[in-house]
């Protein structure tokens, strides 16, 4: 036995092809998620080359940005948006990929759809032309975001050159009190470890509150690690990542999957394995978490209050403090749940899945949407509209005055009809609140499914606890 590892370690060291002399690695890619906003010149430049696609069945393509979330029976109306989809449609039959066109039920968020197929698995290496890949972290996968020249390099050689990361440990320990999510622990992380605490590291989530998490709350943890400015996140996996991975339409069957879950069972860090730094949690410090400002690490708990520049000590958080009130229309000192809200935007690869459905159906049951605010409910992928239907949550959802839409990531950006005016504020489940990201102009408060509904049937920001 050679010196104690790490989860990272395991992963990266089994995937190393080449070494240079300054530490930079050539490392193979076992899976490669595609979408439509950064593939198109990636293809092109394979095509100018005159290359193919290396593995085109370890390449899976999905179009999400660009899609419209309403009716879609008479194509894409966007001309820049039919292009890009139209593009992709293209590219994927050139090359012979895996898809799922905007009308396959398997459609969905690319790092919704991965999981769902049994595509993402525990110990291989995984990338997309997207930041948010950190999400597949979630199985013991080493998932992160490339550029598009990478994807390039991807597609052509299923090789990628790459810096080995820092090992980062947070270790949340101990029981979250009810109506605290898997949100509100990815939330208060950032809030405490800030924007840039992960840069150079691939964080790994432990302790018991992270392993008390479905799979679903895993994935909302690890989607975020980006924000916290990590590489990529990642947890051990487990019997619950196993079940969750059984029978997925691409996961390995029968004696296969049994040999697989045998080796995914040596890839836990060993007992000992060094971690360049670690941060601890208690999970009882937790409660439900809002942002008030224009970046993740500006989160406050739903009890608090807004703070003012002169709460900081370093001048250019005070200016950066000065800069968020004024673009989120704020005055230092208001109590969170005294701020009203416009729109309530439920969806993203963030908390999209069906037990966001589920968590925010209870809130939702029997209760209606403030006459002021407009809801809307975006499932992450065709899959978990089917699911989420199935048990009546639609219903749920229309009842109270939600809309109910197609799949994509919809409001999470800009990048479709969905879109908050300027100068609307929204409570909404997905993972970036910078200025504009939803609109230009649009105000943008993160939170848990639960606490959206919150906010949508009182009108304003509120301790979903008070509402039972
Ligand atoms: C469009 C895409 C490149 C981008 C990303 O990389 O994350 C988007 O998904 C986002 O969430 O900002
Ligand atoms: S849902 Fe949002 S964060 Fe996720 S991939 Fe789409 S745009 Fe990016």
């Amino acid at each position: 036995m050679g010196a104690p590892k790490t989860l990272f370690d395991k992963i990266w060291e089994s995937h190393v092809v080449d070494t240079q002399d300054d530490g930079t690695c050539l490392i193979y890619i076992d899976r490669h998620l595609v979408h439509e906003v950064t593939s198109p010149q990636a293809f092109e430049g394979l095509r100018n080359a005159g290359r193919k696609v290396r593995h085109p069945e370890l390449t899976l393509a999905v179009p999400d940005h660009n899609v419209p979330t309403t009716d879609r029976s008479e194509g894409i109306k966007e001309e820049d948006s039919r292009i890009q989809v139209n593009t992709l449609d293209q590219n994927a039959k050139d090359t012979g990929i895996h898809y799922f066109p905007m009308n396959d039920l398997r459609q969905g968020i690319v790092h919704i759809v991965g999981p769902e197929e049994g595509f993402t698995l525990p110990g291989i290496t995984m990338v997309c032309g997207d930041s948010h890949t950190s999400t597949h972290g979630a199985f013991g996968t080493l998932a992160f975001g490339i550029g598009t020249s990478e994807v390039e390099h991807v597609l052509a050689t299923q090789t990628l050159v790459q810096k080995p990361a820092k090992n980062m440990l947070v270790k949340v320990e101990g029981d979250l009190h009810p109506g605290v999510t898997a949100k509100d622990v990815t939330l208060a992380i950032i809030g405490r470890i800030g924007t840039a605490g992960g840069t150079g590291y691939v964080i790994e989530y432990a302790g018991s509150a992270i392993r008390s998490l479905s799979m679903e709350g895993r994935m909302t943890v690890c989607n975020m690690s980006i924000e916290g400015g990590a590489r990529a996140g990642l947890i051990a996996p487990d019997e619950k990542t196993f079940e969750y991975i059984k029978g997925r339409p691409m996961a390995p069957k029968g004696a296969a999957f049994e040999q697989a879950v045998e080796y995914w069972k040596t890839l836990p860090s060993d007992e000992g394995a060094h971690y360049d730094k670690i941060v601890e949690i208690d999970a009882a410090d937790i409660i439900p978490q809002v942002t008030w400002g224009t970046s993740p690490e500006d989160v406050v708990p739903v009890n608090g209050k807004v703070p003012a520049p002169s709460d900081a000590k370093d001048p250019g958080k005070q200016k950066a403090i000065a800069r968020s009130l004024e673009y989120m229309g704020l005055t230092a000192g208001t109590n969170i749940e005294d701020i009203r809200i416009d729109r309530v935007f439920i969806g993203s690869c963030t908390n999209g899945r069906i037990e966001d459905l589920r968590a925010a159906a209870v809130i939702a049951k029997g209760r209606k949407v403030a006459d002021h605010v407009s809801a809307m409910v975006v499932p992450g992928s065709g899959l978990v509209k089917e699911q989420a239907e199935a048990e009546g949550l639609h219903e749920i959802f229309l009842e109270a005055g939600f809309e109910w839409r197609e799949p994509g990531c919809s409001m999470c950006l800009a990048m479709n009809p969905d879109r908050l005016e300027p100068g609307e504020r929204c409570a909404s489940t997905s993972n970036r609140n910078f200025e504009g990201r939803q609109g230009r102009g649009g105000r943008t408060h993160l939170l848990s499914p639960a606490m959206a509904v919150a906010a949508a049937v009182t009108g304003h920001l509120t301790d979903v606890r008070k509402l039972g």
